[in-house]
């Protein structure tokens, strides 16, 4: 589905005790289309995220590399939320072809949201808005940036202005994300805590690491996870959301759950043998990596006053 219109859906009245229970991330959740403490709310008709059933959980994010391993992710679209498009053999971000998101957007639930990858990016605010308009014609609906070609904070703000600028013009209902590299010492580019501040100031909507060189090295090998939890603090303090990726294992999702991380981003945990680049994307995988990460939730969720 494409188009920019919006249905209005009502929402049964919450309960005194609900209203008093403060969201845990109001300006994140508000981003995804959550309803807000009223009985009415609006979900963009591009396949937004539901949120009213997901705003205390992690959000999966699939990363298929091309149109034959998107139908294995709807085969498994019950257990996943965000099916993402890239081409992992462009690298950590690679940016696929335009006609493969359309492919994709269309070989997938439309409630599903597509995201598209604009490439591991050099610092050319011009190039990096042009390729991340192409993404969203293309019909996704959360834009990916990897800033893998920016030294510091003002080059990746003036990419990222350019593509807020580029994207929301289009299609403001658009999600745009900024990505840096929990192994940023290993090329060169931006710290990986300064990036909720990059997407602040650039407009965006939500800050994300992800590893770049994929040699079986993990997220928390790079930034533990007392560093994740400062970056999804700093991210949140923004109200932006909070993406977590870089060979999340099902062993990852405690932590990244109690962190409060808003979408955790996976390739090679549900390819099989484990492995990102060989192995294919298994629906059993993802409903595995999903079951993990809802028996996380419940236990986090114990003790936690419920909101919804
Ligand atoms: O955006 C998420 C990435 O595709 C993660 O891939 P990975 O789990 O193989 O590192």
């Amino acid at each position: 589905m494409h188009g920019g219109a919006h249905r209005i859906m009502s929402v049964p009245s919450r309960t005194s005790r609900e209203l008093r229970a403060p969201y845990r991330r109001p300006r994140a959740a508000e981003r995804m289309g959550a309803p807000h403490v009223n009985q009415v709310i609006r979900i963009p008709v591009l396949g937004q995220v539901d949120m009213r059933r997901k705003e205390l959980m992690m959000l999966l994010l699939i990363s298929p590399d091309g149109v034959e391993e998107a139908l294995d992710c709807a085969k498994a679209a019950e257990h996943l939320d965000i099916v993402d498009v890239k081409k992992p053999d462009e690298g950590s971000l690679g940016a696929n072809f335009p006609w493969v998101i359309r492919e994709i957007r269309d070989a997938v639930p439309a409630d599903k949201p597509v995201s598209a990858t604009v490439g591991d990016v050099p610092y050319k605010p011009g190039t990096v808005a042009q390729a991340a308009l192409g993404a969203v014609v293309s019909g996704a609906t959360y834009i990916k940036v990897g800033l893998y070609g920016c030294t510091t904070p003002e080059q990746g703000v003036e990419v990222m202005r350019a593509v807020v600028r580029a994207v929301k013009d289009h299609r403001p209902e658009a999600l745009v994300v900024a990505s840096g590299y929990a192994d940023a010492h290993r090329i060169g580019c931006v710290n990986p805590l300064a990036l909720p501040d990059i997407a602040a100031r650039a407009g965006a909507d939500a800050a994300m690491l992800d590893t770049a060189i994929k040699d079986g090295t993990r997220l928390f090998d790079h930034v533990p996870p007392d560093s994740c939890a400062e970056f999804v603090r700093r991210a949140h303090a923004y109200g932006l959301l909070a993406a977590l990726a870089g060979s999340v294992k099902q062993d990852d999702l405690g932590p990244l759950t109690r962190i409060g991380t808003d979408i955790v981003g996976v390739r090679g945990a549900v390819c099989a043998g484990g492995d990102r680049n060989a192995g294919r994307i298994q629906p059993h995988l993802v409903a595995a990596f999903r079951a993990e990460m809802d028996r996380q939730a419940r236990e986090h969720a114990v003790g936690t006053p419920a909101v919804n």
